[in-house]
């Protein structure tokens, strides 16, 4: 019986010390958003200041803004850069695409790698593989499908490139779109995930995301390229975390990544967060726990029930007080990432993060039960470690 009451109290004093650390990563996350994020760009003193940037666009298919967004590579503000586009597929519809804007925009420097390799079982690093051996310049930045570029995004990112730095990489965030999943999106990437993204940076925690990430391509070398991470689906967590064991830092620039994708529904959104939390438990099993008690409304029900148990105070005032602080930091996160008018009033706030927050838990349960992902046109099972098998291969000609 005394064992019993002791494992009581003792669950109830790790909840409420658990729910108190969320209440600080909420504070660092809302100072350390307004310190770093949206920083005015400043000129170094000479144009040469600026190293060349060879940058690799894995694409597979096309959607209603790839034209947008590609065409925002070809208009940035920035000394020297290559464009290296890679598609795996011959008849890929995105070629055409990069064909007319290669046409519309003959002074940026262009290749475009149509076949891929294959080096590994990640099938965006075989994509990229033959424009990354070709690639002329000292520094690569890898950049999704989806990724929208301001004119000076570049020079933002090379800018937080300092001596120690080897990586520079975007929060992801999104641009404003209508409707209900887009609204869904930006809550998560703006609150959630934000508030983790920059505790973890804060921290010096490895939170390293690939969608769009400067690299020193003299370590990458040192490593053996990127085809060393191609045994890996989640290439970009491996490739920070060889980093740092080299010494090097990471760093997030001052402008987070605006993924602007034009498919946008919850389905899919909600199948590539699963895909994401399945890599995080494989390749970080202490996300188990971790991951489930950050949510609001997980944690807040464990310290509602401490705090009766401890304190005696009302669980269910505890409990709504609890939501009702949760959220407002969540708004002010927001809003800080979004640094702007949101696209949305705050009755589709107050519907986009209950939503958000209910599903979450759901979302992650799932992942942990299911290690086989699927990723666009193919399928992968995970093993504990990270490593990744494909499960029927796809025969090349
Ligand atoms: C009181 C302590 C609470 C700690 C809660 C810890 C919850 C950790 C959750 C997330 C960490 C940030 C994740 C951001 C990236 C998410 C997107 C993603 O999954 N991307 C993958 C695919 O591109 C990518 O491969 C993953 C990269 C980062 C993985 C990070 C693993 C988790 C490390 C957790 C360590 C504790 C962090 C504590 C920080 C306060
Ligand atoms: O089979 C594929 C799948 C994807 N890709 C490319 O890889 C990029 C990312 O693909 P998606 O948008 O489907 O996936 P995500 O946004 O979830 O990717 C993210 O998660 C997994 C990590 O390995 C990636 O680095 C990260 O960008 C795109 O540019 C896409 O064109 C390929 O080239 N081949």
């Amino acid at each position: 019986m005394a064992l019993m009451i002791y494992s009581l109290y003792g669950f109830a004093i790790f909840f409420f010390v658990f729910w108190c650390a969320m209440w600080l990563l909420h504070l660092i996350a809302i100072f350390y958003g307004k310190y770093r994020l949206h920083k005015k760009v400043e000129d170094k003193p000479s144009d040469e200041a600026y190293p060349g940037v060879s940058i690799l666009k894995p694409l597979m298919g096309t959607d209603p803004h790839l034209i947008s967004n590609l065409e925002t590579f070809f208009t940035m503000r920035y000394r020297a850069y290559e464009l290296l586009f890679c598609i795996e597929d011959e008849k890929d519809p995105s070629i055409d695409v990069i064909y007319n804007l290669i046409k519309k925009y003959p002074k940026v420097a262009t290749k475009v790698f149509i076949g891929g390799s294959s080096v590994g079982v990640n099938p965006k690093i075989n994509n990229m593989h033959n424009a990354y051996q070709e690639s002329v310049y000292d520094f690569i930045l890898i950049s999704d499908s989806g990724i929208r570029m301001k004119e000076d995004t570049l020079q933002d990112m090379v800018n937080h490139m300092s001596e120690r730095t080897g990586i520079v990489h975007q929060m992801p965030f999104t641009c404003d779109r209508n409707g209900f999943a887009a609204t869904y999106e930006k809550i998560y990437f703006g609150t959630a995930q934000s508030r983790m993204y920059l505790v973890a940076d804060s921290l010096r925690v490895n939170c390293h995301t690939g969608m769009s990430t400067l690299m020193r391509k003299c370590v990458l070398e040192e490593l053996g390229g990127i085809q060393t991470f191609g045994c890996y689906l989640a290439e970009d967590f491996f490739i920070a975390k060889t980093f740092i064991q080299k010494g090097w830092r990471t760093a997030i620039s001052s402008q987070p990544a605006m993924q602007n994708s034009g498919i946008c529904d919850v389905r899919s959104f909600q199948a590539r967060l699963t895909r994401w939390a399945k890599l995080r438990v494989t390749m970080v099993p202490q996300v188990i726990l971790l991951e489930p008690l950050s949510e609001c409304m997980v944690i807040g029900a464990c310290a509602a029930w401490a705090a009766s148990l401890l304190f005696k105070w009302e669980p269910l005032v505890f409990y709504l007080i609890h939501i009702l602080v949760w959220f407002m930091c969540d708004w002010i996160l927001l809003s800080i990432v979004q640094n702007g008018s949101l696209p949305f009033n705050k009755f589709d706030f107050i519907v986009g993060w209950l939503f958000r927050e209910c599903s979450g838990p759901y979302l992650f349960i799932l992942a942990i039960f299911d290690n086989s992902i699927k990723w666009r046109n193919r399928s992968f099972r995970l093993a504990w470690g990270g490593r990744a098998q494909e499960i029927k291969p796809r025969i090349k000609c």
